[in-house]
């Protein structure tokens, strides 16, 4: 989705969660600061043309092992269930704020990082950023700027599926996602609602 057609979601998402726009744009110069190079062109390699299973870390995920298939893109903490399984995502989408050591390993095998940017992780981009060993791709949910991209969407598991879309997925299957679990605070089931408002956008029913 262009910034443009994502603007204004932004803004009411922004309201609805009384984040801060500056604070998000911030993060978005730090991240861009802390990035020498754009693997844009390595995620578009992985997902244009190609069937993509975006992963969710809802509790159903280990029951939906069998449905992976295809290129596989994680939502955060979702890439630690896969390795389990012994499945290495292609890509992780993470605001880092679940962030261990095996996400390094991961990226070292060849799992691409993609990592967001926003007003409440800027000590864990300062964190984590420089130790990355592999490729990396900086997102960001207010305007792009040079390294920083914004494909549209708020939460881990829907940015995964808004940059599937904008990189010319041929095709995007939920794997663990529980948009009505009833098991998460209240900040989550607010950014649950939203993934749902967010995926109906691009066509996704979750
Ligand atoms: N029931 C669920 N509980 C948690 N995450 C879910 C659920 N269903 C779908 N998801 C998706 O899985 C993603 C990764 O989940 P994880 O628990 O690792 O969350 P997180 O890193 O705290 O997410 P975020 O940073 O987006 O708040 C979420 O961003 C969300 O889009
Ligand atoms: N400012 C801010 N932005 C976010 C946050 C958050 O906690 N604060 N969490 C996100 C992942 O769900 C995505 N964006
Ligand atoms: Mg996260």
């Amino acid at each position: 989705m262009q910034y443009a057609e994502w603007e204004p979601h932004y803004r009411e998402i922004l309201e609805y969660f009384g984040f801060d726009r500056a604070g998000d744009e911030e993060a978005a110069r730090i991240l861009a600061s802390l990035l020498d190079c754009d693997n844009l062109i390595s995620l578009v390699t992985i997902a244009d043309g190609n069937e993509v299973t975006v992963c969710g870390n809802a509790p159903c995920l280990k029951k939906d092992l069998d449905a992976i298939h295809g290129v596989v893109f994680a939502a955060d903490a979702a890439a630690e269930v896969l390795d389990d399984a012994g499945i290495l995502p292609d890509a992780v989408f993470t605001d880092l704020d679940g962030a261990t050591d095996r996400l390094i390993e991961m990226n070292r095998q060849g799992t691409i990082v993609v990592v967001h940017a926003h007003g409440d992780n800027i000590p864990l981009l300062k964190h984590w950023v420089p130790r990355f060993p592999g490729r990396i791709v900086g997102t960001t949910q207010a305007a792009p700027l040079p390294h920083v991209h914004n494909f549209g969407g708020f939460t881990d598991g829907d940015r995964a599926a808004f940059a599937a879309h904008e990189l010319g997925a041929a095709r995007i299957t939920l794997a663990g996602f529980d948009l009505d679990d009833k098991d998460v605070d209240p900040l989550k089931r607010g950014k649950l609602f939203w993934a749902r408002k967010l995926l109906a956008l691009i066509g996704i029913t979750a």
